[in-house]
């Protein structure tokens, strides 16, 4: 046996026999179950003192052992959202080993068992309240069962972190009684507090995945999930089975990028779009990615998307709409789910709670509520007198000033706005419930008379507000209704005459009362008038049976036969209302002092102690209430929430998952393609390459040819010009100048022409390329072979714009040639020889003539030839010259 656990186990021995060992929910040693360790919670109270032991055995009451088995209204998901809280410290004071038996096997605090762990009711219905809304019922929670875990005197100590606002007794009463029960309360206290720490925490974290979430649904809208009812074919639909399947809200995309990989619908007929490759489009509809549950659209229950239009089915509707549509309108769900969480936030921190009182004409509202508070605050009467709503409050929460605040009718009430209240000495609260013309509410702020331990109002648990409501009659009961539907209102307490039982209007509010509160706490008041009691209570009891069945199976909780104005009072303040003195004005009998005779004495006795019953069971009706009424709402609304992120999830994961294989399968597909493809482009390319060079070369070298053989050729032959005698030489070499370019620019014409006919032919060799490789995808070339040699440019490198000039009739090549033959002879001399035998030499030397405009413009050589003008007159024979 682990050191750790000696001690505690050996001092339990003394209280509990071996079998209630086998309670303990330690589940840190397997064989014997050991009755402690050092992480429990409670590991701090004094292992010395026998109240160490039996606050344990309270403590174990919350989490019941798990040899009495399962409380049904657990479960093991429960647990495990309570208590696995990762890192925070709360986690780690409250471990997460698993109590005993794999039926739970949720992480569970654990606690040592001390005694016959029978007794954990309030814990069990307190646990199983807040795990499950399950109601009030279970077992009882009679005082008398509290007494059987006897708890020594004085206080444990408590971690302050956990206990929050717990405030727990420090002082024994001297009733071991009274102290059991407030330490019972004050674990009860803390076991909440623990929860709502937890549960602050997880709607924390709830908000931060909901806020994530909704990141990235603006940047990537989520897939959310319809039930469609598809056009698919009767075998389709057969296979499918009679259940409607489910499909996905994303429309495609644009097809703006038609070959790329896109997200898309998975299952929606007409996404074909959305495939991303050949083979992709070529499949069917029913072969793509489906998801067919049909309960997908039904798992929503928060984040579901209400669409009413027209007789459109709301899945339907979702289908239809656009993807972008479907990720704003999820947007505003989760804006308002963020919303809702922080509001339960503030809920669950506000440790308040109110309790209605309410009842017939009468009833003695007032006075209940004055003995509650051991003061005569209220104004009591024999004739009907609170007509407003009359809320009392700790004086603390106004700075420990006693005064009424009448708040304005149609303000709302704001301690800090005096514009929203008058304040009132208590003593004139007599006058102010009387009248509702003016106003409908007001707070009375009180200090309270009685300890921590006593107090309702401020007993170190539950910070409660007691409000007195005007009796109810035809007028007011409608009102009361709804007043006590409101959501801080955690519990209605029904007083009844005990003489005049339910009546009409008391009938009607409990039923209009039913559908908000499923539990109320009845107060049978007046008992003291009652001779037969026993009959008064089978006649109330079954009034309560036929009002609220839920009530009267725990009427020994939620039934109390009391005369309240049988409640001793303190002694009010200076100046408050009411008298002083030791019991109620009202008569009744009442106070601790009834008198010297033992019978009356007695009965008084009798009725301080139902009363004393009833307060202890209304302050644990409060905190379970609270529990419920706080706790439950926030923890049914993050399962929910949970539950639905997690569909979501799921359904975007399985989306994104089926995806993923259909793209990876595309993949694999195109792999090979593309490696074929990449291969037939570079071929491809080079066959392109080639195609061109070639053209280019044949035109180029055809152009060249032609050109050259025009140009050289050109001065063969008059070309059909005739020669007009050596006075018109000058036109004639016009003439024959515009004949021999028209030839050169007619055979520029013709090789335009080749290398149009040549690039045609080079253009559709690529195009056959094209199709051949491309196929249909194959885009024509944009190719119009008339334009070509059209542009301005073109037709500009055509003009030759050449003048005529004298020099232009001197063969200056021929001269040249001559020049060299004859060596040693001046160049002069023989450029005059050339010219002068030019000139005179006959219609052949026009030839040579006209050739030599290929040198025209030469003006270094024609500068060579000036002096040789001189000997122009000189006539050498031109024959020499021809030679
Ligand atoms: N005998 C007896 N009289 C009581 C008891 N409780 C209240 N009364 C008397 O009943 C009368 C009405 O009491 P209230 O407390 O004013 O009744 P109420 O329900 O607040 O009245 P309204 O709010 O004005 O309808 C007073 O005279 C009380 O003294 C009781 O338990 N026994």
């Amino acid at each position: 046996m682990p050191a750790e656990h000696d001690g505690l186990h050996s001092r339990r021995q003394t209280t509990a026999s071996s079998d209630e060992l086998s309670n303990c929910n330690c589940g840190r040693s397997s064989g014997t179950r050991l009755p402690v360790h050092t992480s429990c919670p409670y590991s701090w109270i004094p292992t010395s003192s026998n109240l160490a032991i039996a606050a344990i055995a309270m403590s174990q009451e919350y989490f019941p052992p798990m040899s009495k088995g399962k409380s049904p209204a657990r479960d093991d998901r429960d647990g495990q959202a309570e208590y696995d809280d990762g890192d925070d410290a709360l986690s780690r004071r409250t471990p997460k080993t698993p109590v005993s038996g794999a039926a739970n096997g949720a992480a569970r605090p654990a606690y040592m068992t001390v005694g016959s762990g029978s007794t954990s009711f309030h814990a069990t219905r307190l646990q199983s309240l807040i795990d499950h809304d399950s109601g009030y019922g279970g077992s009882s929670i009679a005082g008398d069962d509290i007494g059987s875990s006897k708890l020594p005197l004085g206080s444990p100590r408590t971690d302050p972190s956990l206990a929050g606002d717990m405030v727990l007794p420090r002082q024994s009463t001297g009733n071991p009684d009274t102290d059991q029960r407030a330490h019972v309360t004050a674990i009860s206290q803390l076991w909440y507090n623990q929860q709502r720490v937890a549960l602050g925490r997880s709607i924390n974290r709830v908000i931060d995945l909901l806020q994530s979430l909704q990141e990235t649904n603006a940047t990537w809208p989520a897939h959310y999930p319809s039930v469609q009812r598809p056009d698919v074919s009767s075998s389709e639909r057969h296979a499918l089975g009679p259940a409607l399947h489910r499909t996905f809200s994303a429309a495609p995309e644009p097809a703006h990028h038609p070959r790329s990989l896109r997200r898309s619908m998975t299952t929606a007929p007409d996404d074909e779009s959305a495939e991303s490759s050949k083979s992709a489009e070529n499949k069917s509809v029913v072969e793509a990615p489906r998801l067919f549950s049909h309960q997908i659209a039904q798992e929503f229950s928060i984040l579901k998307l209400d669409l009413k239009l027209g007789a459109l089915h709301q899945s339907e509707l979702v289908h239809s709409l656009e993807k972008a549509s479907v990720a704003s309108l999820l947007d505003g769900k989760i804006r308002t789910s963020i919303k809702h969480l922080v509001s339960l936030r503030e809920r669950i921190d506000d440790t308040s709670s109110k309790v209605l009182v309410t009842g017939d004409l009468n009833a003695g509202k007032s006075t209940f509520c004055n003995a509650l508070l051991r003061r005569k605050v209220l104004p009591e009467d024999q004739q009907p007198c609170t007509s407003i709503f009359c809320e009392v409050l700790d004086a603390r929460e106004n700075g420990g000033l006693e005064e009424v605040h009448a708040v304005h009718k149609d303000a709302f009430y704001n301690r800090h706005d005096e514009s929203t209240y008058d304040v009132f000495p208590l003593s004139k609260l007599e006058q102010i419930v009387i009248d509702n013309s003016t106003y409908m509410q007001c707070k009375v702020y009180i200090k309270d008379v009685r300890n921590v331990n006593e107090s309702l109002l401020n007993n170190g648990v539950v910070d409660i507000a007691l409000i007195d409501a005007p009796g109810l009659n035809s007028d007011t009961t409608k009102t009361t209704a709804i007043f006590a539907r409101q959501e801080e209102i955690d519990v209605v307490v029904f007083v009844v005459s005990a003489a005049n039982h339910f009546t009409q209007s008391a009938k009607e509010f409990i039923w209009a009362a039913a559908a908000e509160k499923a539990y109320i706490f009845m107060v049978v008041n007046g008992f003291d008038m009652i001779r037969d009691k026993e009959r008064c209570q089978k006649m109330i009891l079954d009034q309560v049976y036929g009002l609220s069945p839920r009530t009267y199976k725990e009427s020994t909780e939620l039934v109390h036969f009391v005369s309240s104005n049988a409640i001793p009072m303190a002694h009010s303040p200076p100046g408050g209302p009411g008298g002083g003195g030791s019991s109620s004005s009202s008569g009744g009998g009442g106070g601790d002092e009834p008198g010297n005779d033992p019978k009356g004495k007695g009965k008084e006795k009798e009725k301080i102690q139902d009363f004393h019953k009833l307060e202890q069971s209304l302050r644990q009706f409060v905190l379970e209430k609270r529990a419920r009424s706080k706790l439950t709402p926030a923890k049914t609304y993050l399962m929910n929430i949970l539950n639905d992120l997690h569909t979501l999830a799921s359904v975007n994961a399985e989306v994104a998952q089926s995806e993923i294989d259909r793209v990876t399968k595309d993949l694999a597909e195109l792999e090979p393609q593309l490696e074929s493809s990449k291969k037939a482009k570079a071929e491809v390319g080079d066959e392109i390459d080639q195609t061109i060079e070639a053209t280019c070369k044949d035109i180029y070298d055809h152009t060249r040819n032609t050109l050259n053989m025009a140009i050289a050729h050109a001065g063969d032959s008059t070309l059909g010009v005739r020669y007009p005698g050596l006075f018109g030489v000058f036109d004639f070499a016009d003439d024959l100048k515009e004949a021999m370019l028209d030839q050169i620019s007619s055979a520029v014409t013709d090789c335009e022409e080749h290398a149009r006919t040549k690039t045609v032919g080079g253009v559709n060799a690529i195009k056959q390329l094209g199709i051949l490789h491309l196929g249909n995808e194959y885009h024509d070339l944009s190719f119009r072979s008339d334009v070509m040699f059209r542009r301005r440019r073109d037709l500009l490198a055509k003009e030759i714009n050449l003048e005529t000039e004298f020099w232009d009739l001197v063969d200056w090549s021929t001269l040249m040639q001559r020049q060299e033959k004859v060596a040693g002879t001046g160049m002069a001399l023989t450029l005059a020889t050339a010219v002068g035998g030019r000139i005179v030499g006959g219609s052949s030397w026009v030839d040579h003539a006209m050739s030599a405009a290929k040198i025209v413009g030469n003006d270094n050589l024609r500068k060579l030839i000036i002096p040789a003008v001189a000997i122009a007159g000189m006539n050498f024979p031109t024959r020499d010259i021809q030679a």
